[in-house]
């Protein structure tokens, strides 16, 4: 196990493996521990428990050594020590020769328990066999080490119990911490890539339940906050420039590059879907003599004044715009032909017949001359159709200019 994250890896990763490392780590070491303390304390459980067994086998085997009776030697250890943990036992007689000795057939099965035995220094115990205090013989005793396994199996099984059950729980507190570290800080990067990618601002990061990542999320979202707010102000500046630089200022009405992209606009939908639409230029007839004898505000109040008329003649799809100077023009889309469109014109200059009161008192007689270009009859795009409608209104001004000139002779 590697204690260096891996470059690539995943918080949830990171935290799993320290949990896991940590339980392992502190199972292990309790659980050796524990396994070396419990061994020496069994060891001298042990040796203690030898010890008794060969004082008892002394005495018990006095009387069959004293009289040399070699088979009730061996049935009284065959009695004795049959069950108990010892491996062999040996008699030795005053000269110090084997009287009798056994062995356990457990022990004969195998040799790891008195391998074990050795190995933790369970030495063999011996105890004197002595009649009125004069010693016959002795007694040594073997240990089949069966206790030291015994202990190390269920030491073993405890510890892989408790190493499964550390584990167990250190994944459970991983996903625990996983859920209040990992998942805040998710959401954060969520919401940050959605403010980048889509700037969809109005979204928040919900509460964490550790205190610092709490800040760090309302710290994120009063950021938010600001932004959406600062985001909010620019858009509606922003329309009000683009209102601005669209509209005329004199008039209010849409200014010529509005007139044409909405006209290009309308071209191509007209285009797609066969439809038709009209353009009327119109001009204000001697407009010059009202600025020259009423004054310039006159002016600007005539003009005002026909921009409403001819915004009250049309449809609200339709666009009324002041093209410049004395100079305007009309969008009708859609609209059925050139009999719709001379309809329309007409209607205008029926409007025109009224004369504007000036705030002075004087009446001014607003008079326009009007021409007119239909899609797809007089041209197919903005220039012809604009050109179409200027020659024509060009054309109905000189016949009104002469018809007057007529009148006044
Ligand atoms: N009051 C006012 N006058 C303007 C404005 N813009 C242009 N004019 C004036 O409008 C007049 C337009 O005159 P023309 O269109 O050339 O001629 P006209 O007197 O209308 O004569 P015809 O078009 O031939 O009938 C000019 O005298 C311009 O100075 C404006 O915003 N306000």
């Amino acid at each position: 196990m590697s204690f260096v994250p891996h470059r690539n890896a995943s918080l949830h990763d990171v935290i799993r493996r320290a949990h896991l490392r940590m339980a392992a780590w502190a199972i292990s070491l309790a659980g050796v521990l524990l396994l070396l303390v419990g061994v020496v304390v069994l060891r001298l459980y042990l040796l203690n428990n030898l010890q008794l067994m060969a004082r008892s086998l002394a005495y018990t085997v006095e009387a069959a050594l004293v009289f040399e009776d070699r088979d009730e030697a061996g049935k009284l250890l065959e009695q004795l020590l049959r069950g108990e943990d010892v491996a062999r036992a040996q008699v030795f007689d005053a000269r110090n020769q084997v009287f009798v000795q056994w062995s356990s057939r457990k022990s004969a099965r195998g040799g790891v328990g008195e391998m074990l035995a050795a190995g933790i220094g369970l030495r063999p115990e011996e105890a004197e066999v002595s009649q009125d205090g004069k010693p016959v013989g002795r007694v040594v005793l073997y240990s089949d080490g069966a206790g030291v396994v015994r202990f190390l199996c269920a030491g073993l099984a405890v510890l892989v119990f408790c190493l499964g059950i550390s584990g167990y729980l250190g994944l459970r507190q991983s996903r625990r911490m996983l859920r209040d570290i990992a998942e805040p800080l998710e959401q954060l990067a969520r919401v940050a890539r959605a403010v980048r990618r889509d700037r969809s601002m109005e979204q928040r990061v919900p509460a964490a339940r550790i205190a610092e990542l709490r800040e760090l999320g309302d710290d994120f979202n009063a950021l938010l906050s600001e932004l959406q707010m600062r985001h909010e102000k620019l858009r509606q500046q922003n329309s009000v420039l683009e209102l601005k630089a669209s509209r005329d200022g004199l008039t209010g009405l849409a200014n010529r590059s509005h007139f044409e992209k909405r006209l290009r606009q309308a071209l191509g939908d007209a285009a797609e879907t066969g439809r038709k639409l009209a353009v009327l230029f119109l001009d204000n007839d001697r407009f010059k003599q009202v600025n020259d004898v009423h004054g310039h505000a006159a002016g600007d109040a005539l003009l005002r004044a026909v921009g409403e008329r001819l915004h009250a003649m049309v449809r609200e799809a339709d666009l009324v715009a002041r093209l410049g100077g004395d100079e305007f023009a009309i969008l009708l889309y859609p609209v059925g032909g050139v009999a719709d469109a001379q309809f329309v014109a007409d209607k205008i200059q029926d409007a025109m017949r009224e004369p504007v009161l000036m705030g002075s008192g004087v009446q001014l007689q607003p008079s326009v001359s009007v021409g007119l270009a239909v899609y797809p009859q007089h041209g197919q795009d903005l220039e012809a159709l604009m050109n179409h409608a200027d020659q024509a209104m060009y054309q109905a001004k000189l016949a009104r200019h002469s018809a007057n000139d007529r009148d006044k002779e």
